[in-house]
């Protein structure tokens, strides 16, 4: 009959548009399984960075000592000797091999040699398609560990992630009560909320805890071609109460905002990559020697 095969006809019509609306909407909602899925499992995965309450002993002990030893009247002398001190000449690639030989004894998520971080973190950054200098600050933004062999007090004063001094410690920094044996927190100003500095002032004219991040800017910013915000990569990579917990921002000026978009956006390759896959460094060494080439002198003072 006509009308049951125009029935059957439309049954058949919205059968099969049910159909293909059917599949595509399974297909959307597993691509969207699909992707909270992977999602979930990164960000799981990512939990277990910076894990500091099931932390290491080892890891612990490096934070309680740095905690109490990072005074202002030390962060003067640091500078102070900084300037006053020569370290030696080298090139990049020379000074990458020469941390290969040391431990960080404040990190509690890798324990791979210090030369495959570094590659680990460029390589990252190159597989996103991200430009030269940024792979360039992967490529060397631990290197002021090298400090450990240039005559550091100890660990404390080297690795480990950095906060203001001269002002109330933040209670955003990882173990905030080992500031408790630090006599700033008694000081009548370096206790207040703003110590030594004025509102906004800019994280320029602020004091950050001495360590790789600071001296390797110090040595950097007038032996290099990095643009600013390579620099600022460098200096505040392990400033996470700042870049991470949003501490600080009474003390910051438009400049730090704008470079704080950057020192995001390097983050996740200077953490994430350290679950990646081992890396053959004398396979990656002509490219990255090609690009130390372009952005440095061929030796530096340390
Ligand atoms: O333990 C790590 C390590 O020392 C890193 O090099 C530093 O950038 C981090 O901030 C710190 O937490
Ligand atoms: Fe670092
Ligand atoms: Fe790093």
């Amino acid at each position: 009959m006509p009308i049951s095969v125009t029935a059957s006809a439309q049954a058949a019509a919205y059968d099969l548009d049910v159909t293909s609306d059917a599949i595509d909407e399974v297909n959307q909602i597993r691509g969207r399984l699909w992707d909270d899925d992977s999602a979930f499992d990164k960000e799981k995965e990512k939990e277990s960075f910076r894990d500091y309450d099931n932390a290491c002993d080892r890891v612990k002990n490096f934070y309680r000592e740095q905690h109490e030893k990072q005074t202002m009247a030390f962060n003067i002398k640091a500078r102070v000797d900084f300037k006053s001190r020569k370290r030696g000449r080298m090139g990049v690639w020379e000074a990458i091999e020469l941390l290969n030989t040391l431990v960080d004894e404040s990190d509690p998520d890798t324990s791979l040699s210090q030369i495959e971080h570094l590659l680990q973190t460029a390589e990252a950054i190159r597989r996103d398609g991200k430009p030269e200098w940024m792979q360039v600050a992967g490529l060397v933004h631990d290197l002021g560990k090298l400090l450990l062999l240039f005559g550091s007090e100890g660990q404390w004063d080297v690795v480990g992630d950095t906060f203001v001094v001269g002002c109330k410690f933040s209670d955003k920094i990882i173990y905030p009560d080992t500031f408790k044996s630090n006599p700033d927190s008694y000081d009548s100003v370096y206790s207040t909320e703003y110590g030594i500095y004025k509102p906004h002032c800019g994280l320029d004219n602020v004091m950050l805890s001495w360590g790789h991040d600071e001296y390797l800017y110090n040595v950097l910013k007038d032996q290099s071609y990095l643009p600013e915000e390579a620099l600022a990569m460098i200096r505040y990579h392990s400033f996470y109460p700042w870049h991470r917990e949003g501490a600080y921002r009474h003390l910051c000026n438009e400049k730090d905002e704008r470079i704080l978009a950057a020192v995001k956006a390097f983050n996740p390759y200077d953490l994430y990559s350290k679950s990646d896959e081992r890396i053959d460094a004398e396979k990656l060494a002509p490219y990255y020697k090609g690009l130390i080439a372009k952005f440095f002198p061929p030796v530096l003072d340390w």
